[in-house]
């Protein structure tokens, strides 16, 4: 059996005055990928609860929050509560992961939990049923158009073993420095969900898309 793909733009890379229209572009996306940063957490601000829930009232794909931001137990919920298809936040940012993961699927909710690049994969792989999807960080999160961290993909890959071993339906992410270029070497190490941002934005999106499934698909598992 092939494993599903899926792409999700990065709005951060969209023209946020002109966001609906974004949104529309891409349509042909599975979600779209919203990041929340509270210049706290990252060194860099984009947008709350109200911007997220009018997104959520106007984008034609559901959303995929990834919060990157400090005090997750007390803010994810509201985020499920506001309609998100899937909640992620960090794992260095909650008290109690297994807890807020519980609360976000009570909502109706996809729970995930976001890994920096620095931070050792070991004390989730054991907690990796009370999640929907995994996001390995490929870049330090805060900001767009950085560089793929191809020295992420044994971490991936610890990941994607253990899904394997505990037979979990569970989405493997990856977000950061994802083109045509890079998105094979995610594929190849077990990523099934792929965020990019400037790569769909810097060009015509619906193409830029296209053309990112297309680069995946030849690795896929
Ligand atoms: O979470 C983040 C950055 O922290 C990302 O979602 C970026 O928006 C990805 O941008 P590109 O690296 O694809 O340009």
């Amino acid at each position: 059996m092939v494993t599903a793909q899926r792409i999700n733009p990065s709005i951060l890379s969209a023209d946020f005055v002109n966001l609906q229209a974004e949104l529309e572009a891409i349509r042909t996306a599975d979600l779209v990928h919203v990041d929340v940063m509270d210049n706290h957490f990252v060194p860099n601000l984009t947008m709350g609860p109200p911007i997220v829930e009018r997104i959520q009232a106007v984008s034609p794909v559901p959303l995929d929050v990834h919060l990157m931001i400090s005090d997750a137990d007390r803010w994810a919920p509201g985020y499920a509560e506001l309609g998100a298809y899937s909640v992620t936040f960090h794992a260095e940012a909650a008290a109690d992961p297994v807890a807020l993961a519980r609360r976000i699927r009570d909502i109706g909710a996809r729970a995930g939990i976001a890994l920096k690049p620095g931070t050792d994969p070991e004390p989730y792989l054991e907690l990796l049923p009370e999640f929907d999807q995994v996001l390995v960080m490929t870049v330090e999160p805060g900001f767009g158009g950085q560089s793929f961290m191809a020295d992420m993909m044994p971490k991936l890959r610890r990941f994607a073993d253990a899904k394997a071993k505990l037979g979990l339906d569970l989405w493997l992410q990856v977000d950061g420095g994802i083109t045509v270029d890079t998105i094979g070497i995610a594929a190849e190490a077990g990523a099934d969900t792929f965020v990019a941002g400037s790569a769909v934005y810097g060009g015509v999106p619906e193409t830029r898309i296209a053309e990112l499934r297309a680069a995946a698909a030849t690795h896929a598992h």
